[in-house]
């Protein structure tokens, strides 16, 4: 689903005036209707609303909704704290709804108010233009207290859509009901105390225009063409079905090393290879049977260049440690394995560490830091907006694949575009989750052969198996073990 800004939605909110043609007011009503209809299917009429209306459009849509609530019996309170002059469909809207005469307009929000309540902010949309004070950041941090359900409708009041909001006067929503596409504020982890849930309300803003928006942001939805290549040909046999090797761990480290080579073998790959020290061959035997052992000539840390030539892809450093020996062995990665690289976790510090490693990348290596490891690469930033625009530069500038983890993964190309990934939960935020991500990867590459299109499947994989682990077995108890189970119905759910 393709993310536009501010400029953008209002282009296609004129072209669908201009073109359909429908009156501004008329299409307002349509908008409102659908937060109405959303509404209702969650709350019943038991419910007293409360509507905090500015004087603009998102105004304009507060009050249709405050009349439509108010015609299907619900007990509904308008407050104007911009007061009743306003756009010309505010005061259109005002008009209406005092002509029904249900809805009561009061000069000020009560100092308390009944759980059983629903409070709209219809005060600010995508008309903010700079951050609330006065009054009107005394009214946000009193409703912010309130226990009440919160829905913002489209954004919620004093966060910007397309930068960084620099106040933290920003109303708190449960729910934001957002108009025809997300917005880029929507994906930041910082926003989501604002913004709650949200939900992308289909308003029939001009497709055909909205298909035609350029735009580098998008949230992930499975590609069916991409899914295909995941099928197994009849004819398929372990060697065509991708050779992957996992150099992670080291001396009592090798879990990390299982865990990416267990994902990974759930995830389809043909055959897999753990590199692992002569002390770790039985612990990985044990664990993994269908594993093959590359043996490393160190005791206790990775460092061998061993024969890679039949690998379609090679995981490197979960766990692995920075030692000198482990650091060469990435070198010669970088400068003369052919195959696929999937670089991880130690592996990026010691990118961080070593600059001039940078240079060696090969195009389309995936990397998969968080944040603190992508922090290590590329700098300091203050806010999720710097740390997009830093990721479109280091992707661009050295053609490579960069999965930054977090709350909505963000997926970068070597192009710039970036698609962020909508499954997984905080349940998933434990050691070892990284690990299986580098095996999802490894699995599904040699089939799908595009590192873009890899990176944002397995993502969106992981995070699957995240929320059926959640789903099945709750936040505090699942693990990454449970997780590589859960990939069985994760597969099935997005096969079907
Ligand atoms: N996008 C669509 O397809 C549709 C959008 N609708 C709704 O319209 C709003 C956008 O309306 P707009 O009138 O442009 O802006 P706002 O209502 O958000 O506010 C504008 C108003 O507020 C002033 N202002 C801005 N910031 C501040 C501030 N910090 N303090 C005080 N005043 C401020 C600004 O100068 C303007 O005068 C969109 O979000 C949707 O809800 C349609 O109804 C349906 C189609
Ligand atoms: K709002």
């Amino acid at each position: 689903m393709k993310i536009l800004n501010i400029q953008q939605i209002r282009e296609a909110d004129q072209y669908t005036i201009e073109n359909e043609p429908i009156k501004s007011i008329d299409l307002m009503e349509r908008a409102s209707y659908e937060l109405f209809t959303w509404i209702t299917e969650r709350f019943n009429n038991d419910f007293s609303v409360y509507v905090l209306a500015g004087s603009g459009n998102n105004g304009g849509d507060g009050l249709v909704v405050a009349r439509l609530l108010s015609e299907s019996d619900y007990k509904v309170q308008v407050i104007l704290p911009l007061g009743k002059n306003g756009s010309d469909d505010f005061e259109e809207n005002l008009k209406r709804l005092k002509k029904i005469n249900t809805v009561l307009i009061l000069e000020e929000l009560p100092e308390q108010i009944s759980e059983k309540s629903i409070i709209i902010d219809a005060i600010f949309g995508s008309g903010l233009s700079r951050p609330i004070e006065g009054r009107l950041a005394d009214l946000i941090k009193k409703v912010n207290n309130f226990e009440a359900n919160k829905i913002a409708i489209d954004m919620p009041s004093g966060l910007f859509a397309d930068k960084a909001s620099p106040s933290e006067i920003i109303f708190k929503a449960d729910y934001t009901l957002s108009f025809q596409v997300p917005k880029l504020a929507f994906m930041m982890a910082e926003n989501q105390e604002y913004i709650g849930e949200f939900e992308i309300l289909d308003i029939k803003l001009d497709k055909e225009y909205i298909n035609n928006c350029l735009s580098d942001y998008s949230i992930y939805e499975v590609d069916s063409v991409i899914k295909n290549r995941l099928k197994l040909k009849s004819i398929a046999h372990k060697g065509n079905r991708g050779r992957a090797t996992i150099i992670a761990g080291g001396y009592a480290r090798m879990g990390a090393a299982i865990l990416a080579a267990r994902a990974c073998l759930h995830s389809g790959i043909g055959l897999i290879s753990v590199q692992t020290c002569p002390h770790c061959i039985d612990i990985v035997q044990n664990q993994i049977p269908e594993a093959l052992i590359l043996t490393d000539e160190n005791e206790y840390v990775l460092g061998s260049y061993l024969d890679y030539s039949k690998q379609d892809v090679i995981v490197f450093g979960p766990a692995i440690g920075f030692a000198h020996k482990t650091l060469v062995l990435l070198e010669n990665l970088l400068k003369d394995y052919q195959g696929q690289l999937i670089l991880d976790a130690d592996a990026i510090t010691l990118l961080a560490e070593n600059r001039e490693l940078l240079n060696l990348l090969p195009e389309g290596t995936i990397l998969t830091p968080h944040h603190g490891e992508f922090k290590r690469l590329v700098g300091k930033y203050s806010n999720n907006f710097e740390a997009i625009m830093q990721l479109k530069s280091f992707c661009m500038h050295h053609k490579v694949v960069v999965v930054l983890k977090g709350k909505f993964s963000a997926v970068c190309n070597a192009d710039g575009k970036i698609s962020f990934n909508p499954t997984g939960n905080a349940g998933m935020a434990k050691g070892g989750s990284g690990d299986l991500l580098c095996g999802i990867l490894a699995a599904i590459y040699p089939r799908i052969k595009n590192s873009y299109e890899t990176a944002k499947l397995a993502v969106y994989l992981h995070g699957l198996s995240g929320d059926i682990s959640k789903e099945e077995k709750g936040e505090n108890f699942m693990t990454p073990s449970i997780m590589i189970e859960k990939l069985q119905s994760a597969f099935k759910k997005i096969e079907n």
